[in-house]
């Protein structure tokens, strides 16, 4: 199947430069440090890794709300080059929702502005929006603050599929949920996914949201992706130690994995990323060879399992 969604060699830093001509240089955040992906359309890619590991530098270079400091990010949209190819969704609905703009205005704009449709065509579509994520028509008329956080996310989740994209990029989009809602907006996006083919790229601190949602899971550390493979594999047999760490870290379903950074130890400096593995510091099956180049990301055995490991798990 063709990609819908291909990222190649994706860096970004930020800061750096000069803060005045003659001043020292400010040394650069490297927040992202190479990272290929490639989706195929009705896939969810898990992303996952602690606060800080490049997740949502990550996304919204994706979704094209950034453009990298290098490497490249290719789109398929829908073949008439109309649509928005790939759509963002933030954690906080109401801050993705313009506060003063009722429902049907704010999902009308990108009907008007992104498919370019006329106004009948327009006032026609906005109720199947509705529709599409379990709400009804009256909804359009009403304003974002009179909707729990679970309706918002839908309404964020009809706003971002008016474009008509292929992909979705859903940042942390049930972690401000209850787990109640958290299982029906779970259960809306895997319904869209069936119906519409989308892809979703879909970034949380939750490995059992995760479990429940992704065909295949990237985890992340310090800029990179140190492990990929089709979710189950994850989960039963870790090929990188420090998937294993946080696999070990997580034993409570639900509990974010931003708390687990504590008890393992330093981070490299991101302002001067070490030459060989960033995990190394921590890692208990270092070598000296993991100090002194990094790893690629390389099959394990089957393919589609790879690690960026020299000495990875059994
Ligand atoms: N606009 C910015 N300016 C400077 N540094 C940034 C900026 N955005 C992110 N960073 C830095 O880049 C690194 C990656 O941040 P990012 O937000 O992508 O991580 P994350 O995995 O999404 O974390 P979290 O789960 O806490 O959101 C961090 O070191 C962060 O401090």
């Amino acid at each position: 199947m063709s990609a819908v969604l291909q990222a190649r060699a994706l860096a970004k830093r930020f800061g750096g430069g000069r803060s005045l001509p003659f001043a020292p240089p400010r040394r650069a955040i490297h927040a992202l440090r190479g990272v290929d992906l490639d989706l195929v359309a009705s896939e969810t890619l898990g992303i996952v890794g602690e606060s800080g590991c490049g997740k949502s530098t990550l996304a919204r270079l994706l979704a094209g709300l950034d453009s990298p400091s290098e490497g490249s990010v290719r789109a398929a949209d829908g073949g008439d080059g109309r649509g928005g190819a790939v759509q963002y969704v933030f954690q906080d609905p109401a801050a993705s929702l313009n506060p003063r703009l009722t429902v049907g205005r704010a999902i009308e704009a990108p009907l008007r502005h992104r498919l370019g449709l006329p106004a009948g065509e327009r006032q026609r579509r906005l109720p199947e929006l509705m529709d599409a994520v379990g709400l009804g028509p009256d909804a359009l008329e009403r304003y974002p603050h009179e909707f729990s956080g679970g309706q918002a996310q839908r309404i964020a989740i009809a706003r971002a599929l008016a474009a008509e994209p292929r992909t979705l990029v859903l940042d942390e989009p049930v972690s401000a949920l209850d787990v109640s809602i958290q299982a029906q907006v779970l259960k809306l996006l895997r319904g869209l996914q069936d119906e519409r083919g989308l892809a979703y790229v879909f970034i949380t601190h939750d490995l059992s949201v995760v479990e429940a949602i992704a065909d295949r899971i990237a985890v992340m550390y310090f800029g990179r992706v140190v492990e990929e493979s089709p979710a189950r594999a994850i989960f039963a047999a870790p090929r990188h130690p420090y998937t294993r760490l946080l696999l070990d870290s997580a034993p409570v379903p639900g509990r974010r994995l931003a708390g687990s950074r504590a008890d393992a130890g330093e981070l490299p400096d991101p302002a001067n990323p070490p030459p060989g593995c960033a995990f190394a510091s921590r890692c208990p099956r270092v070598q000296a060879d993991c100090r002194e180049r990094q790893p690629d990301l390389d099959a394990a055995g089957g393919g589609a399992h790879r690690a960026a490991c020299f000495h990875p798990l059994a």
